[in-house]
């Protein structure tokens, strides 16, 4: 991840509608070159956030620069460094891939043959060069998202807000979008604003993740920091008899007990220490253990312990 300059920085940015507050006061920084994932549940915010740093909405309150630019004095300047792609899609279903493209270069002014070669280009690195002379309609929900992304690039974007990209699409296709998202960070130097309801995703490509809950932000860090804010770290064992089961129990400070399936969690303090002294506890007093599993929580915890409604 970059420690160079902020691509965005936010300071106590402000949104009202009539007497409702929807925005109380949110700080952010964002590296350049870094991909930043903002997280809420419904209503929290997200959209309202987004809709301010890409200047299509007016802040009530509040200081934000982007690439560079104050926000409310030069939005012209942000709107030419920034991309924004998702819900309102740029596609035309009755363009091929290709027509999509070139239409998107004329709009940017390319020119004929700049713009050929740039929709070349980015049909080929988003795989749809088989692809480029059908239409857009024809297109499943992963080839429209990379199709989506390659029109945003070929303004040379340095930021660009990815509103769900993966939404609705399987398992493959969402990997490999997450696959091109890594690459424009890492090849193109992209700075990359995500909003997803998937905290997997937000797990798998953030650097930095803050969360949103009424308006505030409530936490924010990487993946890992995030995790350690809330216990629910695990381990579950499973006993071969009842004698084993019994004498455990006096012995390992469970968390939670099965006397019918002969269950105990234990808790787990993360690292490797508190498995190793367990194991090495049970070895010695001779306790079978049939099943042992360790539970690490993950973003899913974190998210509903601090969203919960308050
Ligand atoms: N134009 C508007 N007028 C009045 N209230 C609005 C307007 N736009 C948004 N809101 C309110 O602002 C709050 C935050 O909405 P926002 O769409 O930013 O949330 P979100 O976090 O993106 O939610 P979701 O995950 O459901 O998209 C909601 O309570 C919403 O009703």
């Amino acid at each position: 991840m970059s420690t160079g300059p902020d691509m965005i920085t936010v300071s106590g940015l402000q949104k009202s509608y009539g007497s409702h507050r929807v925005l109380d006061g949110i700080d952010l920084r964002i590296p350049e070159g870094s991909i930043f994932s903002l997280l809420g549940p419904n209503g929290a915010g997200k959209t309202t956030t987004v809709q301010i740093l890409s200047t299509l909405i007016k802040a009530s309150g509040g200081q934000v620069t982007v690439a560079g630019h104050d926000l409310a004095a030069k939005p012209d300047s942000v709107r030419a460094a920034i991309g924004v792609t998702g819900q309102f899609s740029a596609v035309d279903g009755l363009l091929t891939g290709e027509e999509n493209l070139r239409l998107m270069a004329d709009l940017h002014r390319l020119g004929r043959s700049r713009g050929r070669k740039k929709a070349r280009e980015l049909l080929e690195r988003f795989d749809l060069t088989a692809a480029a002379r059908k239409r857009a309609s024809t297109y499943s929900g992963g080839m429209r998202r990379r199709l989506d992304l390659a029109m945003t690039m070929v303004g040379n974007p340095r930021l660009i807000f990815l509103d769900e990209p993966t939404t609705g699409l399987d398992p493959r296709s969402r990997r490999s979008m997450w696959g091109i998202v890594r690459e424009l960070v890492s090849e193109d130097k992209v700075t990359i604003f995500l909003t997803t309801q998937y905290l997997e995703e937000a797990d798998q490509l953030a650097d930095r993740i803050a969360m949103l809950n009424g308006g505030r932000i409530v936490a924010e860090g990487t993946a890992q920091e995030l995790k350690r804010l809330v216990p629910g770290g695990h381990i579950s064992l499973k006993f071969a008899d009842s004698a084993g089961y019994q004498l455990a129990l006096r012995g390992v400070g469970p968390i939670s007990r099965n006397d019918e399936a002969l269950t105990l969690l234990v808790p787990n303090s993360g690292g490797t220490t508190t498995l190793r002294g367990l194991t090495e506890w049970l070895d010695t007093n001779a306790i079978k253990v049939e099943e042992l599993s360790v539970h690490t929580p993950d973003l899913d915890d974190v998210f509903l312990a601090l969203t919960e409604s308050r």
